[in-house]
């Protein structure tokens, strides 16, 4: 596969742009290193890049791009949304069909705000959960990832774990101790640190499905726990479901499980592509917020009309019969695909977490419930995997630690193609 014109465009972006990526997770530096393919045009679930390549796409932008790239209803919106004008910096119309939208796919958000990013939606329902509370401490679990502002690069997942920073630098050490972390999945650490530190602690920060160690799910009644456990001491549960949102359901990963926290942090999904993130809960809690309460958050560009309506737009297709069922088919295709052919020739220490269209695929000869474990897996062979994949025209994430994502957009063909890309790929890594 001739990849130079990529090669010759990363060359430039690292001497113009930091580390010549805008987000530390799209370097190559946890699969081996190299040049990142620079993609040029996406259509469904293809993308070509600078030298032509095509590409299916398991990666989704990270996430957002589930009914795949440029889908036509998403397209048009933006369109016609852009010729009325891109920003106005007043209340519109839309902000509302799109908060209305999201009340009604997840019905604990009684009040919603827009702001421009997860992260800023995460932040946001920090600070909301501290007004209300008037506590400081936020209690985490490992190896999450919640965004890129201070208190939540403690212990974080994701780009941070893969790049070995999970205590970012610049983070200060008083930052760090108003941060409790302890391991998902485990009641009884939970219990141990509301022990300790009940009276302080503010909220519950968690990814009530996990995406950033892998796709990892909550075992039975852990929820439920997190939920008692706190709010039995006073403090909220928030939960971030900016991976989660729409993914599984038309609604939250809180409807899939059938558990409900305090305040939700949404992103991605909801905004068709475009920058996003929104957050919401109880309205007594969220009365906290400006201009109602004294909990200050603002954003020129928050609820901004082309976000508006690539999101609305977005879930519109999302609202289409039998997607979401169809996602979890092939994603279930994939997976057993996967499973079959190593357990049949080649015996690689193989294990799929999947939660419908998302899945992980780590190798490992132990189940993936927590981030200690998902730390113990083979990053060289995911590093290798990848690339074996990624030249056989399969674009995964570059970690092992990412999800992969399938959209509306993916065939039975697709899948197929994918499954005889992996076996030529565990063949590959099988030789050593
Ligand atoms: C669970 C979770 N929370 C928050 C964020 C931050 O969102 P953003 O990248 O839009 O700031 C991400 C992803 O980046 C995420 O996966
Ligand atoms: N796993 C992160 C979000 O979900 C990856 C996004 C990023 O860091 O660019």
């Amino acid at each position: 596969m001739n990849t130079q014109t990529s090669e010759k465009l990363y060359a430039e972006a690292l001497e113009n742009i930091v580390g010549g990526v805008n987000s530390p997770s799209r370097a190559y530096a946890a699969v081996g290193g190299g040049a990142p393919v620079f993609m040029k045009k996406g259509k469904g679930a293809y993308f070509w890049d600078e030298d032509g390549n095509r590409y299916i796409d398991y990666l989704a932008a990270y996430g957002p791009i589930i009914t795949g790239f440029a889908h036509p209803h998403i397209t048009e919106a933006i369109k016609k949304q852009a010729e009325r004008g891109v920003l106005y910096g007043t209340p519109t119309r839309l902000e509302t069909e799109l908060a209305v939208m999201l009340k009604k796919g997840i019905p604990s958000l009684d009040e919603v705000r827009f702001t421009n990013s997860g992260t800023e939606a995460v932040m946001s329902t920090v600070r909301v959960a501290r007004a209300f509370t008037g506590r400081k401490i936020i209690l985490k679990f490992a190896g999450s990832y919640h965004g890129h502002f201070d208190l939540v690069l403690v212990a974080a997942g994701s780009g941070p774990s893969t790049l070995g920073s999970p205590d970012s630098a610049g983070v200060t050490e008083s930052t760090a101790q108003e941060v409790l972390t302890v391991p998902f999945n485990n009641v009884d650490t939970l219990q141990h640190a509301f022990e300790k530190w009940g009276s302080q602690i503010a909220a519950v920060l968690v990814e009530p499905i996990v995406g950033n160690f892998g796709m990892v799910r909550p075992q039975p009644g852990f929820l439920e726990a997190v939920n008692e456990i706190a709010h039995q001491a006073g403090a909220l549960v928030i939960y971030d479901e900016v991976i989660t949102n729409f993914r599984f359901m038309y609604g939250g990963a809180q409807n899939y499980l059938g558990v409900t926290p305090d305040l939700t942090a949404m992103g991605k999904i909801i905004g068709g592509g475009l920058p996003i993130g929104a957050y919401g809960g109880k309205r007594d809690i969220m009365d906290q917020v400006a201009p109602n309460g004294p909990a200050y958050q603002a954003g020129t560009m928050a609820g901004n009309p082309l976000s508006m309506a690539s999101g609305i737009a977005c879930l519109e297709v999302l609202q289409t019969p039998g997607i979401y069922e169809e996602m979890d088919r092939l994603g279930k295709k994939l997976e057993e695909g996967m499973l079959a052919v190593n357990e049949e020739k080649y015996h690689l220490p193989v294990v799929i977490n999947r939660i419908g269209g998302a899945m992980t695929l780590y190798f490992s000869s132990h189940p993936i419930t927590n981030y200690e474990e998902a730390k113990d897996t083979d990053s060289e062979l995911f590093g290798r995997f990848f690339k074996l994949m990624l030249e056989r025209g399969v674009n995964l994430a570059p970690s092992k630690y990412e999800a992969w994502f399938l959209t509306t957009e993916h065939t039975e063909k697709d899948i197929d193609d994918t499954l005889a890309a992996a076996d030529d790929a565990f063949a590959k890594l099988a030789k050593g």
